[in-house]
């Protein structure tokens, strides 16, 4: 018997590699393995791609979300394409959650993660990850970083964070910084606006509380009208990462695609799940958020589609997932009825031991 394990990270307590391994070990003796780490595009996305296509690290000191100054890594590919992940400069880990804030908080510092990739020697393309972020500025902090700056109507700059655009009226490009093409891995497929719009989605885990989600929404629709992109802002992914993914295609022209077909492509997933028997996948939560574009229902998907069956396995799995008709079985560590906190701090341990119970309990067809 052939396993493909296909997980993304149980944030917060495994990365996917370490998850894969702890899935590997509950395996009965003799099954042949196949690891194969995936990611999105939020966290995890720049690892699993540098590996896959061989890079060299290169560090950038940039600002997070709150304008610290904070060390960001990204890698540089063999190819010439500086691949990064939007989170390790403005992502919610840097944030402590007393500090979220996104009124306040931007995406200058990915901006200046772009300027500093543009500046490599030999990169030619960018790729960069969305998700996981801690801001929700539409990419104008970005854009502010790479020289295109918000303005009010005397022709004043004003700062690149939401709560400062009371008087947006455009935006002055005469600095603009020449950065190579952009293609953009993003994590989810929402619009900008709306009730599937990056703040009505994604705006109360960075912080924003309802009145500050509503004031969130006038700024993000007034970025809309003064940029007049209405249909930029109506394509998937362009609520990704707070509408960064709205600001990379709109300022930048970027292509933007979904992170996981991206990872899928340079993983070479297509041809591991057919060479295998039976494929497991799994995240830390695996909930709604999952049935929409992510990860492991992507690998789910693709297995059905080549007639393997799939196995999932989590720190959560919700109902809806579970009887989505994508899995031959479904295990989480939740399920033990331990607390939070000691299933993270045992997560190896009891991964392994759900990964166990769950093959013994319903066995691949032979
Ligand atoms: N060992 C664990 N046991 C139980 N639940 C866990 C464990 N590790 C993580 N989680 C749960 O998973 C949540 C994180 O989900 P996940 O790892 O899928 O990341 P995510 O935020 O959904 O990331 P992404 O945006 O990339 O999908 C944590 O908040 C926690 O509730
Ligand atoms: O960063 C975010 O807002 C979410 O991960 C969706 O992209």
């Amino acid at each position: 018997m052939r396993c493909l394990i296909a997980n993304d990270k149980f944030k917060g307590s495994l990365t996917a590699l370490e998850a894969a391994s702890a899935i590997a070990a509950g395996l009965p003796a003799g099954y042949e393995v196949d690891l194969c780490p995936i990611a999105d595009g939020g966290e995890g996305f720049t690892e699993t791609m540098c590996a896959a296509l061989s890079g060299r690290w290169v560090t950038a000191d940039v600002s997070d979300a709150l304008g610290r100054p904070i060390r960001a890594r990204y890698a540089v590919t063999d190819a010439g394409v500086a691949v990064m992940e939007m989170a390790a400069a403005s992502g919610l880990l840097h944030v402590h959650p007393d500090e979220r804030s996104p009124l306040r908080a931007s995406t200058f510092g990915t901006g200046e993660m772009l300027r500093h990739a543009a500046r490599q020697r030999g990169v030619s393309r960018i790729l960069i990850g969305l998700g996981g972020s801690a801001t929700n500025d539409g990419g104008v902090g970005m854009a502010s970083a790479l020289g295109i700056s918000p303005v009010n109507g005397r022709g004043r700059t004003l700062d690149p964070w939401p709560s400062a655009w009371g008087e947006l009226a455009g935006f002055d490009a005469t600095g603009l910084v020449a950065v190579p093409p952009i293609q953009v891995a993003s994590d989810v497929t929402n619009p900008l606006l709306g009730p599937k719009g990056a703040t009505a989605v994604f705006g109360a885990q960075k912080g924003a509380s309802e009145a500050e989600r509503r004031e969130l929404e006038r700024h993000l629709a007034r970025l809309v009208e003064v940029t007049g992109a209405y249909a930029t802002a109506k394509r998937p992914g362009a609520g990704a990462a707070g509408g960064l993914g709205f600001g990379l295609m709109h300022f930048l022209g970027a292509e933007l695609r979904s992170g996981f077909e991206l990872v899928a492509e340079a993983l070479d997933l297509k041809r591991r799940i057919q060479e295998a028997d039976f494929v497991i996948t799994g995240e830390g939560s695996m909930d709604a958020q999952s049935l929409d574009g992510k990860g492991p229902v992507g690998v789910a998907q693709m297995a059905t589609s080549l007639g393997r069956p799939a196995y999932a396995v989590g720190g959560r799995i919700t109902g809806d997932v579970r009887s989505a008709g994508l899995f031959q079985a479904c295990a989480s560590l939740d399920e033990s009825g331990l607390p939070l906190e000691t299933l993270i701090r045992q997560a190896t341990t009891l991964l392994t031991e759900a990964t166990k119970r769950m093959m013994s309990q319903s066995p691949p067809p032979a």
